[in-house]
């Protein structure tokens, strides 16, 4: 889906100011997997705090994938899934009883050119759109035909994060991100102030919260949605293009920052990406759209021994656009 990259920009040019990247120096070189604690570029006056935090989350994401029922006999049982899912524009049959789920702690990559119907994928998760036929589950549930107000329950578990970041514009930084938490209204002033500059600097936005969206560039402010959508305690995170515009070091720290938050925190993750270098990072399985169907779902390696013209043709456009 094409999204507007600035809301109300105010002009100031998105590469404006120079971004800092997150991680470590060897995360910057690359040479780091999910491993490294997210709390390794946390300063010390708020580890502890942040520290609990993740720990709650995480422990919380464990719990809620205990809870998923067993429906087909097999465990874990999908957090989400799509089953037979068909949608139209009026004429225009975009998808077309299309399958595919995610496992508790995995990540699903939603593959395919442009117009096949990801971010329409995405948004039917979260209820934006509704399917025409075919059953939408999400943390064992039939969100299918849910209302709503049913559905914003539902997008306290899964959160999205935009292409743009989709930040509150009049409000800094800081403010976006200490809006889940002050929502939660469990926390004091202090520990929100705490957790807020603690996801920041895990984010790679360390000391940027008293900033407006509209001075950040697109990685950052990708970032900030990210600590947004943290500061929510999520079961799964839903993410649109996320390497899209920004160059190819914030695409790879990106990707280690989604890779950390699924092996320590637990975290769903559906990612739709045109990047195959970042589905071949991150992905458990991928789903491969082409004229409305699932063409392929499976994971990344059965993906490129496939005989497939048409994923052939992807897999081969894909290397000549990007040289290994
Ligand atoms: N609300 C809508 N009303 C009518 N048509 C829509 C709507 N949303 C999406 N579409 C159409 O559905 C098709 C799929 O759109 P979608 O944004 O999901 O594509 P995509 O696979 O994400 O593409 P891209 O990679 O270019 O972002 C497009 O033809 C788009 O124009």
């Amino acid at each position: 889906m094409a999204h507007d990259d600035e809301q109300g920009g105010t002009g100031v040019p998105d590469n404006e100011p120079e971004q800092k990247v997150p991680g470590s120096e060897a995360e910057q070189r690359g040479d780091v997997d999910g491993e490294t604690p997210l709390t390794a570029e946390v300063s010390p006056d708020v580890a502890e705090a942040v520290g609990e935090f993740m720990e709650r989350a995480a422990a919380q994401n464990e719990a809620a994938a205990e809870e998923i029922p067993d429906t087909k006999n097999h465990k874990p049982g999908s957090y989400i899934s799509f089953e037979k899912v068909s949608k139209s524009f009026g004429a225009f049959d975009v998808l077309k009883s299309v399958s595919f789920c995610v496992n508790p702690g995995e990540t699903l990559c939603i593959l395919g050119r442009s117009g096949v119907g990801k971010s329409v994928s995405l948004q039917m998760l979260l209820g934006f759109l509704r399917a025409d036929s075919g059953t939408v589950r999400i943390a064992g549930e039939d969100v299918t035909n849910f209302s709503e107000k049913q559905m914003q329950a539902i997008r306290r578990k899964v959160t999205m994060v935009f292409q743009n970041g989709a930040l509150f514009d009049s409000i800094t930084v800081g403010e976006n991100v200490a809006f889940p938490l002050r929502e939660r209204g469990d926390m004091e002033e202090d520990q929100i102030y705490q957790v807020v500059k603690g996801l920041l600097e895990m984010v790679g936005v360390a000391g940027m919260d008293h900033l407006l969206p509209s001075d950040l560039s697109t990685g950052m402010k990708r970032s900030v949605a990210i600590a947004r959508a943290l500061a929510a305690q999520p079961e799964a995170v839903l993410y649109d293009e996320p390497t899209t515009m920004v160059d190819p070091l914030m695409a790879h720290l990106l990707g280690n920052l989604i890779e950390r938050l699924k092996q320590q925190l637990h975290l769903t993750s559906i990612v739709v990406t045109h990047d195959m270098r970042f589905a071949k990072k991150l992905a458990d399985r991928v789903v491969f759209l082409h004229e409305g169907e699932a063409k392929f779902f499976g994971t990344m390696e059965e993906m490129e021994k496939s005989d497939d013209p048409v994923l052939r043709e992807f897999l081969t456009l894909d290397e000549l656009v990007l040289p290994a």
